[in-house]
């Protein structure tokens, strides 16, 4: 399709996909725990939404550029081959230009409303991501996701950042919470996927250590998950109703592992994959909880 027949309203559709949304809406939800966790004062509020908003659009800048890289591969790849740069409902020139333009917006919003160090972090993390990881790590090694999923780590320190000006050992407890969790979350999908990444010819772990290695590898890192997930409760960074929920969803994810262990059904990699975006989004909440309840009872 000519990008010319697209209206104008479609065109702003394809824009937004291009940002990856619902990935960078999880990222923003770490970003505002984060942010939360570490001034939980309600006259920190307009300062933490002029930052989520900023972090918000450096994602998207981050994911647009990844999209520009990756466009001949994405081609080949039947979970990516619908994007809108391979359809052609994009050129690449409006996607650089849109990516530049949400990447530098999101950093001078960071500077202004949040300070420097939110803003270097960030810019870092764009860096890792769209360049370190995208054009160099993936097509590379299969440990890719686990160099590259430091970048993906870093969304709860940015938000810490953000408010306070600096990163303490707690915002180093989250950074380590969501890098342990990427391989695991990536793995699962990896496993039902790996005939698109061997087309595509990415080193991803089924495709270089096979099937059986990953599905091992994934239970020795929901073990790992399980155990770091604990640290904020026992360093006294979060209460019960944090433990509870993170003893509920690291059992459930041990478990769906052990039985992705046992088998090779596709069906119960996805069903991992799926598990592992419900996880963060519920132990993150558990943590953002925890604080709005510290707000609440001690609004001052
Ligand atoms: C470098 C680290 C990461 C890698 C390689 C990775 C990989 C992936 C891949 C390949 C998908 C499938 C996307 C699709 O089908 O279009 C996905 C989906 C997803 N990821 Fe990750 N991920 C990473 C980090 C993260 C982080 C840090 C978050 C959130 C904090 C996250 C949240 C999600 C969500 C919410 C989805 C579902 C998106 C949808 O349904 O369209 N991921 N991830
Ligand atoms: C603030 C800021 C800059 C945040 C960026 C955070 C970040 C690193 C997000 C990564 C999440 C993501 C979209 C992974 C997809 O992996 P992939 O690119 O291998 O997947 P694909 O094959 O679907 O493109």
């Amino acid at each position: 399709m000519s990008t010319q027949t697209l209206t104008t309203s479609s065109r702003v559709v394809e824009l937004w996909r291009l940002g990856k949304p619902k990935v960078v809406s999880l990222i923003v939800f770490c970003a505002t725990a984060g942010a939360l966790m570490a001034t939980p004062q309600w006259s920190a509020l307009p300062r933490v939404l002029c930052s989520l908003l900023g972090i918000a659009l450096v994602a998207m800048g981050a994911a647009a550029v990844n999209c520009l890289v990756e466009r001949d591969r994405d081609a080949v790849m039947r979970r990516t081959e619908r994007r809108p740069l391979v359809k052609g409902t994009l050129t690449p020139l409006e996607a650089g230009l849109y990516a530049a333009i949400m990447t530098l917006g999101g950093l001078a919003l960071l500077q202004s409303f949040a300070n420097p160090l939110a803003m270097w972090l960030t810019l870092g993390t764009f860096f890792g991501y769209a360049v370190v990881y995208t054009r160099w790590l993936k097509p590379a090694t299969p440990q890719n996701i686990v160099i590259g999923g430091a970048a993906g780590a870093m969304p709860p320190v940015l938000g810490w950042a953000a408010v306070t000006g600096s990163v303490p050992a707690e915002a180093a407890v989250l950074f380590l919470l969501i890098y342990t969790w990427t391989p695991p979350h990536f793995w699962a999908l990896a496993l039902y996927r790996q005939l698109d990444y061997q087309k595509a010819g990415l080193p991803m772990l089924p495709v270089t250590h096979g099937p059986a290695f990953t599905r091992q590898t994934i239970v020795l890192y929901a073990v790992m998950l399980y155990a770091v997930a604990l640290l904020p409760f026992v360093i006294g960074m979060s209460g019960w109703v944090y433990l509870a929920i993170a003893v509920w969803f690291n059992s459930g994810f041990l478990w769906r592992s052990i039985k992705l262990y046992r088998s090779a059904d596709d069906t119960v990699a996805r069903g991992l994959f799926l598990y592992s975006i419900r996880y963060l989004a519920w132990v993150f909440g558990a943590l953002l909880l925890d604080r709005v309840w510290t707000m609440l009872i001690n609004p001052f």
